[in-house]
């Protein structure tokens, strides 16, 4: 029977821990060990944490807003971001840079952070995040635009694989005027990425 997805209600822990106590058998380590005894609880937790995000629409961050006659420009920048890639489960951390035009209605800079966290708490891809978030900014809000840039080091690229440290992956996702004005999407990106201008 296919399970609801998203899924609803809590993770199921008990699950989770049998899983992480199978792989502590199946790499050789022994689960009764003292040190591991309390392992695959901390997990679950640590999981139901990391994943929380798919019990959650994040588009409800957005629900609170003013009505503000204020049409320009918002950037937070530097979000710090943690999300786990969906081929490892390793994380990936990095920063979001996040802006939009409002049209009519602003919401508090806080739910720019909480829209970031609810889509970066469930196995991700970096660029689905990074159209999630401009997405949710431009439709889900109603904006007349946003610009999302999300720059982020890949553990799976850096502690196995390839095994390349330092390297940053950054993805950058523009809707409405940014998308649609060339010029405006470049000078915003500028005014983003040097970070100084403000
Ligand atoms: N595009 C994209 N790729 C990602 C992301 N996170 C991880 N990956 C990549 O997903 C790919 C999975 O490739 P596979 O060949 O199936 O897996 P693998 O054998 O473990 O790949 P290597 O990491 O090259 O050893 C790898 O190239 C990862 O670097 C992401 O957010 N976006
Ligand atoms: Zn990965």
């Amino acid at each position: 029977m296919t399970e609801a997805y998203p899924p609803r209600g809590r993770v199921d822990r008990e699950r989770i821990q049998r899983a992480v106590r199978e792989i502590l058998v199946a790499v050789g380590e022994d689960p009764e060990r003292e040190g591991l005894l309390g392992t695959p609880r901390r997990v679950a937790e640590a999981y139901e944490y990391l994943f929380s995000g798919l019990r959650e629409d994040p588009l409800r961050h957005l629900q609170v807003g003013f009505m503000e006659d204020y049409r320009d420009l918002i950037i937070v920048r530097d979000i710090y971001l943690a999300s786990l890639c969906e081929h490892h489960l390793l994380p990936f951390i990095g920063r979001a840079h996040v802006a939009y035009a409002p049209r009519g209605k602003v919401v508090g800079i806080s739910k720019l952070a909480r829209l970031v966290e609810g889509y970066a708490r469930r196995p991700q891809l970096q660029e689905r995040l990074t159209s999630q978030i401009a997405d949710a900014l431009y439709e889900g809000l109603g904006s007349r635009g946003s610009l999302v840039i999300v720059e982020a080091d890949h553990s799976c690229m850096t502690m196995r694989g390839v095994q390349k440290p330092g390297s940053v992956t950054v993805t950058s996702a523009s809707r409405g005027i940014y998308r649609e004005d060339g010029a405006l999407r470049s000078e915003l990106t500028d005014l983003i990425l040097r970070g100084r201008e403000i």
